[in-house]
């Protein structure tokens, strides 16, 4: 009851939005399409939800082909739009027995597998989408998705623009949902999400990076990366990004990841360097690599 994508290409005339792309999903898996915005992971899921057709490459979901049984998919999956799945006008309650009035279901058939979710939000209930908060409308969308307790769920983008409490609620409703035999493929553009799949596919700009546990992908981060910062943060990026044994140069939150073309680096050598260019409070520190240190290696 996985997922299987095989050779998948998609153009928008000029645009090639997903080249030559294969993977799989097992069964019961949570796995992640981690990339920026652009990346293809909507087409993607358009693709699988049988909404779109590709130009190339065959797909199965549960064990369906998109093109063929594109029907009986559509009974089997449940979709989470990035954007405009919820209708703004009707409340909370009314935009769940649509969902479930469309798969002719009702909510109390199905309610056991949506309850966990549906009590935090059941309170307001008579309240219209439309004015809801972002974890809110995120909640019941995923209550609608869910109604007639599909065998695959996709999820695009699910917590963007949902605060950070919301999202690691989010997650660990992911997490239970996967309990209950769901296999779920969820997109994200948040390289700190990526961790908590079980398998990730890294994507960018139509293509597939890596495909591995989240931390089989951070073990394999070829290079040892420093943590620095000083006091002038632009002149800071400058002055590394001119050094000519730099090999990689980025803002990390409030650091610079830097990593060295050379085996033998020291650090020092750097520091003084650094000095030249006016800078001052230099701190210089090895540090752990992530997955968006791993996203940004393997996309340069
Ligand atoms: N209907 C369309 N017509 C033309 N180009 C499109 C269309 N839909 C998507 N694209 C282009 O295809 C590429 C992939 O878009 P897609 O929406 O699949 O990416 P994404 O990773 O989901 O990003 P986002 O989060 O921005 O939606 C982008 O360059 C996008 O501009």
């Amino acid at each position: 009851m996985g997922i299987t994508v095989s050779n998948i290409s998609k153009s928008y005339k000029d645009v090639k939005a997903l080249q030559n792309i294969s993977f799989d999903v097992k069964p019961n898996e949570l796995f992640g399409l981690i990339g920026p915005d652009g990346a293809g992971k909507t087409t993607l899921f358009r693709i699988l939800t049988t909404l779109l057709i590709a130009n190339e490459g065959q797909a199965t979901v549960a064990d369906l082909d998109v093109l063929k049984d594109f029907k009986e998919i559509r009974k089997h999956v449940g979709y989470m739009p990035g954007r405009f799945s919820l209708y703004q006008d009707l409340t909370i309650e009314e935009n769940l027995t649509f969902f479930a009035t469309i798969f002719g279901t009702t909510i109390e058939e199905n309610y056991e597998l949506i309850k966990d979710i549906y009590v935090q939000i059941e309170p307001f209930k008579d309240r219209r989408a439309g004015k809801l908060s972002g974890g809110m409308k995120q909640k019941l969308a995923l209550c609608c998705a869910l109604i007639h307790k599909p065998k695959v769920l996709f999820l695009d983008e699910p917590t963007t623009g949902v605060d950070p409490v919301s999202r690691k609620e989010f997650w660990e409703m992911l997490k239970r949902l996967q309990q209950k035999g769901i296999t779920i493929l969820v997109s994200t553009p948040y390289m700190d999400e990526a961790a908590l799949c079980d398998r990730i596919a890294l994507i960018q700009d139509g293509k597939i990076l890596q495909i591995d546990t989240p931390e089989a992908i951070v073990n394999q981060y070829p290079k040892t990366i420093y943590n620095v910062s000083a006091n002038n943060m632009y002149l800071l990026i400058n002055s590394l990004k001119a050094y000519p044994h730099q090999h990689s140069v980025y803002p990390f939150g409030e650091f610079v990841h830097y990593t060295d073309t050379r085996e033998g680096f020291n650090p020092e050598e750097l520091e003084q360097y650094l000095e030249v260019q006016n800078l001052l409070n230099i701190r210089i520190e090895k540090t752990e690599a992530t997955i968006e240190d791993s996203f940004m290696e393997l996309a340069k």
